[in-house]
């Protein structure tokens, strides 16, 4: 079978509730659609609760939707998990602590009809010292290496990964998505959760943001970073500066994305790299009340997963 052109991931309007004894169902997640094609890296994002995990048990066969439905590649999930085609890091689930690296995987392996060579995998996620090592002795990124390795050995297309680098320090975890950006480099397709609004900054080529069970965001990495390098900027002219000041901004609009406002002598701008902008306005004699901000990615992420209440704005007020 010809996977190369087939949907990774299809999901559509997954729901699912818990039932919890004596109180009201939990609603995990929410009428939650999305495609992933061949080749892409897409983080899930969103804080804790908001139905990350619930999704990827749902994607994985874990668990089954109350509503809709999910394929890997066409296949029911756990088809596609059967044939080797999913490598898998869930957040829970604990490993031999007795055996050894080396051990472990060679029993995975021979789990496989078509394994990748032990060693091999090995020397990818950089576990060839360890080959020898107790898994109890093991670190936390370390650990998280073997389960990298682990998801590795059936040579999968597509890689789920459920927070995989929860409770790493910095090192290990630059360490792990270095690694991760070899096997993206390989042309593995990528799915993990995260909290880490960063991880998905830095690896992620598209990212879907959920909030209390739903999807709120779901777009290019650039995208959603060209959505904080909007800048506002607002400014009360000289009644005197202002048609020459207009007729000014009206030819540096030109070919930008700047919105334009004028109420009465008060400007209002929006757009990005307003800064010619900001000179010309700062230059006309008499300018007053000048105010220039924009928002961070973490503020763009607070606005859509929050109910707004905590979103901040990075402001730069330079008074004229
Ligand atoms: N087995 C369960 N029984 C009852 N409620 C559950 C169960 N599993 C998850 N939930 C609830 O469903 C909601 C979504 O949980 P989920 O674990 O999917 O979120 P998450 O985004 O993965 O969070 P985290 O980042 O903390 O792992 C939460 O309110 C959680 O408490």
């Amino acid at each position: 079978m010809n996977t190369t052109n087939i949907t990774a991931i299809t999901a559509e309007s997954l729901r699912k509730r818990f039932h919890v004894k004596g109180g009201e169902p939990v609603l995990a997640v929410d009428d939650v659609s999305f495609r992933i094609n061949p080749g892409e890296i897409v983080a899930l994002l969103g804080p804790n609760g908001a139905g990350k995990t619930t999704t990827i048990d749902m994607l994985l066969g874990l668990t089954a939707p109350e509503s809709g439905r999910c394929t890997l590649y066409g296949m029911a999930p756990k088809k596609a998990i059967n044939r080797g085609l999913i490598g898998v890091i869930q957040q829970t689930g604990s490993l031999i602590n007795e055996w050894t690296v080396g051990q472990l995987l060679s029993y995975i392996a021979s789990t496989y009809a078509v394994p990748r060579p032990v060693e091999e995998v090995m020397a990818e996620t950089d576990l060839t010292k360890l080959a020898r090592r107790r898994i109890g002795k093991c670190s936390g990124g370390q650990i998280q290496r073997l389960r990298l390795a682990i998801a590795l050995i059936p040579d999968p297309l597509l890689l789920i990964l459920d927070e995989p680098t929860a409770g790493m320090d910095v090192n290990a975890r630059r360490k792990f998505w270095a690694l991760m950006r070899e096997q993206a480099n390989a042309g593995r397709t990528i799915v993990f959760a995260t909290h880490y609004l960063t991880e998905a900054e830095e690896f992620a080529e598209r990212t879907i943001i959920m909030a209390e069970g739903s999807i709120v965001a779901d777009e290019s990495t650039a995208t959603l970073r060209a959505r904080t390098l909007k800048q506002h900027l607002t400014a009360n002219i000289a009644p005197a500066q202002l048609d020459t000041l207009l007729q000014q901004l009206r030819k540096l609009r030109i070919g930008t994305d700047w919105h334009l406002d004028v109420i009465g002598h008060r400007v209002k701008l929006e757009g990005t790299a307003l800064e010619p902008a900001a000179l010309a306005i700062l230059s006309a004699p008499g300018t007053s009340g000048f105010e220039m901000t924009s928002a961070t990615l973490e503020d763009t992420f607070r606005a859509l997963t929050d109910d707004n209440s905590n979103t901040s704005q990075n402001s730069q007020n330079l008074e004229v």
